[in-house]
């Protein structure tokens, strides 16, 4: 649906140049809810202004539906323009007019008569749940009020695609969650595809399918969000999955194993889903001379696949240990020892 192909973008500003994007290959499909993160300044916003055409790639080209967007006419552009809606991290509302004018604008811009516009906006507003808000300024709005008329805004052409540029990083942490599960009806009801920019790991994990991890101008990994999350690759990768999937031995349990003079290893156990047949831990416990101890455990949800992550201590002759590890190596489960 949304193809960068080998994408580079440089700015050059008072003789000095910047390449925002180097050399960038993604597929977004129909269907997916695909996020990018990033820190400031990867290139994440100028990605994404490239699908719309509000940036221009020096290198590579970008295809919409099949299209390139960069070899349209000035009519054709527009055409393409109304199948993408896009939302902002300030809502970019105009201020002066009321939130059905707001909402009219694009329909306005594309000579929709004024019977039809007032249906639509109804419509519109109904659906991100604003109907009471109809007359109301933006100034008479709450950050998670105006992110809402921003999305009816988007949504009013009746778009495929739906851009979103940080969309939530000016809400507060609920808020976000409203908003974030107003994206998810979008995408499942309306059938709307939609590509995330962001720079909080927190909202891949709650809605996206897809993601791609962009440093300096570079996509340095890509995938579905199980795998991405479940074994990351990249160290940047890793430090931002770890914020929401939390999987080192707190160092409290650190200190005290550095006092422990028993023979142990020690041994991180990765589930996914229902790949595991064999009760792993009451086995290990059950069939081999061994004592084990549960360092840390973490249980996290992902595209409605449970993620578990055990960290234990395997305590007994270094023989049985190993009979332990051989039996793990022919479980379904991806798993390493760790060394502290
Ligand atoms: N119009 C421009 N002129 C010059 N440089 C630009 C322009 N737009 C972006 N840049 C530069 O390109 C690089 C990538 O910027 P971009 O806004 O795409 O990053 P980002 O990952 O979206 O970061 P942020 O989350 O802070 O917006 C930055 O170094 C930025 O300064």
């Amino acid at each position: 649906m949304i193809n960068f192909i080998d994408i580079s973008k440089t700015f050059t500003m008072k003789k000095q140049q910047t390449n925002a994007l180097d050399h960038v290959s993604l597929q977004v499909r129909a269907g997916d809810i695909f996020g990018v993160i990033g820190f400031s300044g990867a290139g994440k916003s100028t990605l994404l202004r490239m699908v719309n055409g509000l940036e221009t790639p020096t290198g590579g080209r970008i295809e919409v539906d099949g299209q390139d967007i960069n070899t349209l006419s000035f009519s054709e552009l527009r055409q393409v323009r109304k199948r993408i809606g896009m939302i902002f991290q300030q809502f970019n509302l105009l201020n002066s007019k009321t939130v059905y004018d707001n909402i009219a604008i694009p329909l306005r811009l594309n000579r929709v008569g004024e019977k039809e516009i007032r249906a639509r906006v109804s419509e519109l507003l109904e659906f991100v749940g604003l109907s009471d808000k109809v007359n109301a300024y933006p100034n008479q709005l709450s950050g998670g009020q105006k992110q809402r008329v921003g999305i009816a805004r988007a949504l009013a052409t009746n778009p495929s695609i739906l851009l979103c540029d940080e969309a939530t990083s000016a809400l507060d942490p609920e808020t976000t969650d409203s908003i974030l599960r107003l994206l998810e009806k979008i995408n499942r009801e309306l059938k709307i595809t939609i590509l995330i920019v962001t720079h909080e790991i927190h909202v891949i994990q709650r809605i996206c399918n897809k993601v791609a991890v962009m440093e300096h101008g570079r996509v340095i990994e890509w995938g579905s969000v199980l795998d991405v999350f479940s074994n990351p690759q990249q160290e940047i990768t890793k430090k931002f999955v770890q914020t929401v999937i939390a999987d080192k031995i707190p160092d409290s349990i650190v200190q005290k194993l550095q006092g422990d003079r028993r023979n142990y290893k020690i041994l991180r156990l990765q589930f996914l889903g229902e790949n595991v047949r064999d009760n792993v831990l009451y086995r290990i416990n059950k069939d081999f001379d061994v004592e084990t101890n549960i360092l840390f455990a973490s249980v996290n949800e992902l595209q409605q696949t449970v993620l578990g992550i055990f960290v234990i201590q395997v305590i007994g002759e270094s023989p049985e240990i190993e009979r332990v590890m051989d039996y793990i190596r022919n479980q379904q489960l991806s798993w390493q020892e760790v060394m502290i």
